[in-house]
């Protein structure tokens, strides 16, 4: 089946809608989203308030609105399903998407949203699958709803992943959150009921007080209070998608929403990990130890936290009581290990070695060096993006200890681990070698 290309141009996207053919489409005016914020236990200094940002939609829906009428997705039943994937080009989405396609028998249509397209949609000419590439905004409403219209799931991974400081607090939280609340909103207005979301590990921590969060679960208790623009985000965007469980869609039946939380992630297309191992060939081979090895962090494959999202979108359904307003971390049978060393796994294999058997550099030289790089950042911002991996932040992160050990998933929708350990690490391995041969 070709791959067919829609590009959402602004105001108007020529759209496939399930067999309709939508022409413009546009979303009705809000009005005010649900009044007050959650009573979870996060909390962002400096931030502003959830209900002090309102995203009215600026549209009305036009003649599509006829056409999704109540029990659309009971007859969806019957079809295919369409799923939504926002930031299916990313490194994890890339991943859902094509884990949709080899085990979700129920797709029919698949819609991959992304601010850029991975020339690798072509490759998916499957049999069955329509396969959609919506080159989209989720900061633009209008795109957003465009592209959810007549979606019996979204699953939602779009977001700006940044700790280095390339992008603006401002423009991490109008995607992240503004982005998500779109989504949300555009699934209330044209009848979507089913939204996965993909928050993080950082909604809950490590803190601001750099407190350990040692083999926890999703009911153990931390101060979650965070600074850092993207740890507020998340955090945001996960209370928006929680609090609109319950809320009445287009149609009249209730929107059902969760939100899985990640832990570091690795794998294949793991930006970072090839980084480290282009930065140790550069080196001779050799990385050094900055982070105790006694720091534990917990990590999840890539294949494991797509697998999740695939099932928890299939279950989400059937087990609406239970699973609706949820939050689950992904987990799976990737060893505890500090952040480097965890690393190594895959690096030494590859020829690399990690040098110390502690620390190489005193934590206040560590600080210090955070602190001068991100003064230099700060500095030259006006002539210069510099984003390097060590700052204040990712130096807290890295030398905090965060690891989850937890079964609700299993307990809540099934969830088991696709893959094991060693499968994980063998496929990552393989990848690692791959980009590093294409870096020579
Ligand atoms: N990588 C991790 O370790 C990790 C851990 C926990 C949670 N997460 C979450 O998983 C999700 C995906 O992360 P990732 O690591 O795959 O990041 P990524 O940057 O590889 O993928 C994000 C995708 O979203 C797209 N995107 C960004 N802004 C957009 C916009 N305005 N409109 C449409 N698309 C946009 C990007 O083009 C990209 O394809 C994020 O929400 C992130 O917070 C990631
Ligand atoms: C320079 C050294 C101190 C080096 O060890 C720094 C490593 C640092 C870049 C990473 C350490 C922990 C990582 C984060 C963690 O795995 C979880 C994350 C949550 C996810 O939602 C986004 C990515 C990240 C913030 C991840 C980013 C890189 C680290 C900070």
């Amino acid at each position: 089946m070709p791959v067919e290309h829609r590009v959402a141009a602004r105001g108007r996207l020529r759209a496939r809608v399930v067999g309709v053919v939508a022409g413009r489409v546009s979303v009705p005016g809000m009005g005010q989203e649900g009044e007050g914020g959650a009573s979870g236990r996060g909390r962002c200094v400096g931030w502003p308030a959830l209900d002090e940002r309102r995203g009215p939609l600026q549209a009305s829906l036009g003649t599509l609105g006829q056409w999704l009428q109540p029990g659309m997705a009971d007859s969806a039943q019957a079809q295919k399903l369409v799923y939504l994937v926002t930031g299916g080009c990313g490194f994890l989405g890339e991943h859902v998407v094509r884990m949709l396609l080899q085990r979700e028998p129920r797709l029919g249509e698949l819609r991959v949203f992304d601010r850029h397209l991975g020339p690798w949609l072509e490759e998916l000419k499957t049999g069955p699958v329509r396969v959609t590439a919506i080159q989209g905004d989720v900061t633009e409403a209008h795109e957003v709803a465009a592209a959810v219209a007549g979606a019996h799931v979204v699953i939602h991974t779009a977001g700006l992943v940044d700790v280095f400081g390339r992008a603006s607090p401002e423009t991490i939280h109008e995607v992240n959150v503004q982005g998500t609340r779109n989504v949300i909103e555009a699934c209330v207005q044209t009848g979507t009921r089913f939204l996965v979301y993909t928050s993080s590990m950082e909604v809950v921590g490590p803190n601001t007080k750099g407190h350990p969060f040692y083999r926890g679960n999703e009911d153990t208790l931390y101060e979650a209070v965070h600074r850092h623009p993207y740890p507020c985000s998340k955090a945001l965007a996960e209370r928006l998608v929680l609090e609109a469980n319950g809320r009445e869609v287009h149609g009249g039946l209730p929107l059902v929403t969760c939100a899985l939380r990640p832990t570091g992630i690795y794998g294949e297309g793991h930006q970072i990990m090839r980084d480290f191992y282009r930065q140790g060939l550069r080196l001779g081979g050799w990385l050094f130890r900055a982070i105790p090895a006694s720091v534990e962090h917990g990590r999840v494959y890539v294949g494991n936290v797509a697998w999740m999202h695939v099932l928890a979108a299939r279950e989400l359904e059937r087990r609406a009581a239970l699973m609706g307003g949820q939050v689950y971390f992904c987990y799976d049978g990737s060893p505890y290990k500090s952040y480097e060393d965890f690393n190594m796994e895959f690096l030494g294999p590859c020829g690399l070695q990690l040098v110390g058997a502690r620390p190489l550099l005193p934590y206040w030289l560590l600080v210090f060096l955070a602190a001068l790089n991100a003064l230099l950042q700060w500095l030259l911002r006006p002539l210069v993006l510099y984003a390097p991996l060590l700052n204040p932040y990712t130096l807290a992160v890295a030398n905090t200890t965060f690891t989850v050990s937890t079964d609700k998933a299993q307990r809540h929708f099934g969830y088991e681990p696709l893959f094991s350990w060693e499968d994980s690490r063998t496929r990552t391995i393989l990848w690692v070698q791959a980009a590093g041969s294409s870096a020579q």
